[in-house]
């Protein structure tokens, strides 16, 4: 796929990211940690991954009514995907969280930590790559296949967050399968139980 290509249903309204995008408001202090790596980082993105569309996956518009986010897109492997293989890069606006950014933006549903000690994270709300369709496993699946991970880009020398299939075991529903994710399965992630009960609580303060 050539320069400034873009995925098959992309939303045209959101532009499309191939590297992270940084708020201006980011200090230098928190651009060099994210430079460095510590030794757990242990995955990485190697330094040949290439930008752009990812041939791992494929954004799809969910027409299943018994499916919780029926109507919106979800992502979807393309091909087998190894247990514990990387799928992609999450891309968006890397963040302070700190004020005066936080108090002039809600956080969004998009927002993950990149690094909490340096107090960055990356909204892929406004601006991302397909890692932002990612569902969560509720609703959907026994259990999650896929996880968002901190992990190291050999490519830009920065910390970053991506999409790895689950390991063997974690993923696998029998002893005797070897996990992974299957072709046109839905990838799916945990999004933790803070986010649904934080969604619940603001469900209840509207109704
Ligand atoms: C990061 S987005 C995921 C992509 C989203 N489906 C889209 O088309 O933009 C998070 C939103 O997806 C929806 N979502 C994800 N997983 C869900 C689930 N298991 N049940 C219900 N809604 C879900 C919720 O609306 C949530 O706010």
């Amino acid at each position: 796929m050539g320069r400034g290509a873009i995925p098959k249903n992309w939303p045209s309204s959101v532009p499309y990211l191939s590297q992270p995008s940084f708020a201006p408001h980011v200090t230098k202090a928190q651009r060099e940690s994210l430079g460095i790596r510590s030794p757990d980082l242990t995955t990485a993105i190697p330094s040949n991954f290439a930008r752009g569309p990812c041939p791992l996956v494929r954004i799809i518009v969910i027409s299943d009514p018994s499916h919780p986010a029926n109507g919106q897109a979800g992502l979807f492997a393309a091909r087998h995907l190894e247990p514990g293989s990387l799928i992609l890069p999450y891309y968006g606006l890397v963040h302070s969280s700190t004020p005066p950014y936080s108090l002039a933006h809600d956080k969004s549903d998009y927002d993950l930590w990149l690094n909490k000690e340096a107090d960055v994270a990356v909204d892929a709300e406004k601006a991302g790559n397909e890692a932002r369709f990612v569902n969560d496993y509720r609703g959907v699946r026994e259990r999650p296949n896929a996880e968002f991970r901190q992990c190291w880009d050999a490519r830009s020398g920065q910390q970053c967050m991506a999409v790895f299939v689950l390991p063997a075991g974690k993923n696998a529903p029998t002893k005797a399968s070897a996990g992974g994710i299957a072709k046109g399965a839905e990838i799916l992630v945990s999004y933790g139980k803070g986010f649904w009960s934080k969604r619940r609580e603001e469900h209840e303060e509207t109704v």
